[in-house]
């Protein structure tokens, strides 16, 4: 018996409002195609389709994208696009390949159409294995390889489709001729939550209407929605004569239908951007779909997902705009930007320990020096590291010196770090923070900075160097040495307490409390290979000049290596 249930379905699983009754049957032939596709979602759930494991609190659930899509032996566009993106978005990206591509950024050399029963036999391993949260398509080839991709989504429903209706290349070759057009018409697109075609494109589904102005593009939008996909963006980078970037977005909900229910909605929403001139543009359009299906992914609603595509997409370009890849006149971006800015740092290294100068707020303000004049001083009298402990100043003024002062020290190749504001230590791109038993712990600051900032943790005993090494420290400063009048109530351990600490710890050490001219020699004479050097305040900062004073320690320093030798 075919069962009726009369269901409050929402117009979209990613986009909230309003709320739409949809008469649901399975057996209803008529059901037209996206409210079948919801139904068939829906059914799926009830029956346990999904063969998601059973609930284990102990896993972690990652959001997950599939890509139906084409490989681009350049790597700026297609399949390799799509996982870069992904990747840098933090979702799990799997990959139905429809197409070998052979380009480069000169252009495209030639293409491979991978079998529809291959096509078929990935699609089936990856969606009746795991299931990926969003599917998202680019190149489909053939009108055969659009009709499997249909079929296995109605077997295998997902919670949302992103279309980009690849056809050209940004080089001109075509990647998709005219006679998938019907296929896209008839069946994906009626499947999609959304559709993101550039002007070409867009022009192309509608039967090669011209679109030459934002006014186009709306009607445009709306057209294409009335093929069937919930929500639609045309792309308008190629619109002549225009100095901004627009894209169109439109969902669709009739806004007079939801005025009359007392709802303001907007449907059409223009996202405006600035152009950035450059010739690395290969792949934008994989990559702002890709973005919304990982976003999509994550949880987000389909609006937002959009306006966070825009942005990664806006930001890609801009870290992008000079790099040189390939001798043609179309290249590609660089995806993983978070990743290159870490990647491209010096990495740590224990020497730089040597002579460490650590800056105190209160003598810089006794002495009438910036922040920034005592940093640049200290580099030139040549010390080798830079903290930061600034424990009176706003955190607005602290982020602003940091920034200063990291450019100075980039400029030396002299690491920067931030005493005890993590916070401060990410917002300014520092290299690293140094914390003490109080502060965050180590482990917990390694996993807000990630794997390359470094970590320096104050240490009195083994068993706080033990621990530092557990949670991923860099380095350890351990003191007090000889008893200080720049830290309140700072216990003294001594030569021979450094010596025990630096004995048990697996990192290299600095020593800190009290040191100056006249007992650095003593310090480093203690002849324990991972005692790197000595860090300093007062002997350095409450001094009236701080470069000479620097200069006369590295001395001092440099004469206790000659000495051990
Ligand atoms: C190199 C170095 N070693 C030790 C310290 C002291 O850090 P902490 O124990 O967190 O004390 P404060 O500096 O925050 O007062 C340090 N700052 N640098
Ligand atoms: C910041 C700090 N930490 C210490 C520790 O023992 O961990 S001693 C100290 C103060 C070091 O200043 P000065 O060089 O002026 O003695
Ligand atoms: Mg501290």
């Amino acid at each position: 018996m075919a069962h009726l249930c009369f269901q409050v379905l929402s117009t979209s699983f990613f986009t909230p409002k309003p709320q739409i009754p949809v008469l649901l049957s399975p057996g209803a032939a008529c059901i037209k195609s996206i409210h079948q596709y919801r139904y068939l979602y829906l059914k799926a759930m009830q029956d346990d389709k999904f063969s998601t494991p059973p609930c284990d609190e102990s896993k972690v659930r990652v959001p997950h994208v599939l890509t139906v899509a084409g490989s681009d032996s350049g790597g700026g566009a297609g399949i390799q696009a799509d996982i870069k993106a992904c990747a840098a978005r933090g979702v799990y990206c799997s990959t139905v390949i429809t197409a070998v591509t052979a380009q480069n950024t000169v252009g495209v050399q030639g293409v491979n159409i991978v079998p529809e029963d291959f096509v078929a036999e990935q699609l089936r391993s990856v969606l009746s294995d795991m299931p990926p949260n969003v599917v998202k398509t680019g190149m489909l080839p053939s009108t055969g390889i659009v009709k499997t991709l249909c079929q296995s989504l109605k077997e295998f429903p997902v919670q949302a489709l992103v279309v980009d209706p690849v056809m050209v290349s940004t080089s001109g070759h075509t990647l998709a001729g005219p006679s998938i057009l019907d296929s896209f018409r008839e069946e994906l697109l009626p499947m999609a939550d959304i559709v993101t075609p550039n002007l070409k494109e867009a022009s192309a589904l509608l039967g090669g209407v011209p679109l030459e102005t934002i006014a186009d593009m709306r009607s445009a939008a709306k057209a294409i929605h009335d093929i069937g996909p919930r929500n639609v963006l045309v792309k308008g980078g190629d619109l002549p004569a225009s100095l901004d970037a627009v894209d169109v977005f439109y969902d669709g909900i009739s806004s007079n239908f939801l005025r009359s229910l007392g709802i303001n909605w907007n449907d059409f929403y223009e996202f405006r951007s600035s152009r950035i001139m450059t010739p690395n543009t290969h792949g934008t359009g994989c990559t702002l779909a890709s973005t919304v299906a990982a976003e999509l992914a994550k949880g987000s609603q389909m609006l937002s997902a959009v306006k966070v595509a825009k942005r990664y997409v806006e930001a890609v370009l801009s870290y992008s705009k000079n790099i040189a890849i390939g001798g043609g006149c179309q290249g590609p971006m660089d995806h993983l930007l978070k990743l290159k800015s870490n990647v491209e740092r010096r990495p740590f290294d224990p020497c730089d320990l040597f002579l460490y100068a650590v800056t105190d707020s209160r003598m810089n303000k006794k002495w009438g020096r910036s922040i920034v004049d005592a940093v640049k001083a200290a580099i030139e009298g040549g010390a080798s590291i830079i903290q930061l402990r600034e424990k009176e100043v706003e955190t607005g003024d602290f982020l602003e010196a940091a920034k200063a002062c990291l450019k100075i020290c980039r400029v030396h190749g002299v690491p920067l770090l931030i005493n005890d504001r993590i916070d401060v230590a990410l917002a300014s791109d520092a290299d690293g923070v140094h914390i003490g038993q109080s502060d965050m712990p180590a482990h917990v600051a390694r996993a807000l900075l990630g794997p390359d900032k470094i970590i320096g943790v104050s240490c009195k005993t083994p068993e706080h160097a033990q621990q530092a090494w557990i949670d991923g420290a860099d380095y350890i400063g351990s003191g007090g040495v000889y008893p200080t009048n720049t830290k309140e109530n700072n216990k003294t351990i001594g030569l021979d307490g450094l010596k025990t600490v630096c004995v048990s710890s697996k990192l290299p050490v600095v020593a800190i409390g009290g040191i100056g001219m006249s007992n650095a020699q003593a310090v480093m004479r203690l002849g324990v290979p991972n005692l790197k050097g000595v860090a300093v305040v007062s002997a350095l900062f409450d001094r009236e000049c701080v470069m000479t004073e620097t200069r006369k320690l590295l001395e001092v320093l440099k004469e206790s290596t000659k000495i051990a030798k």
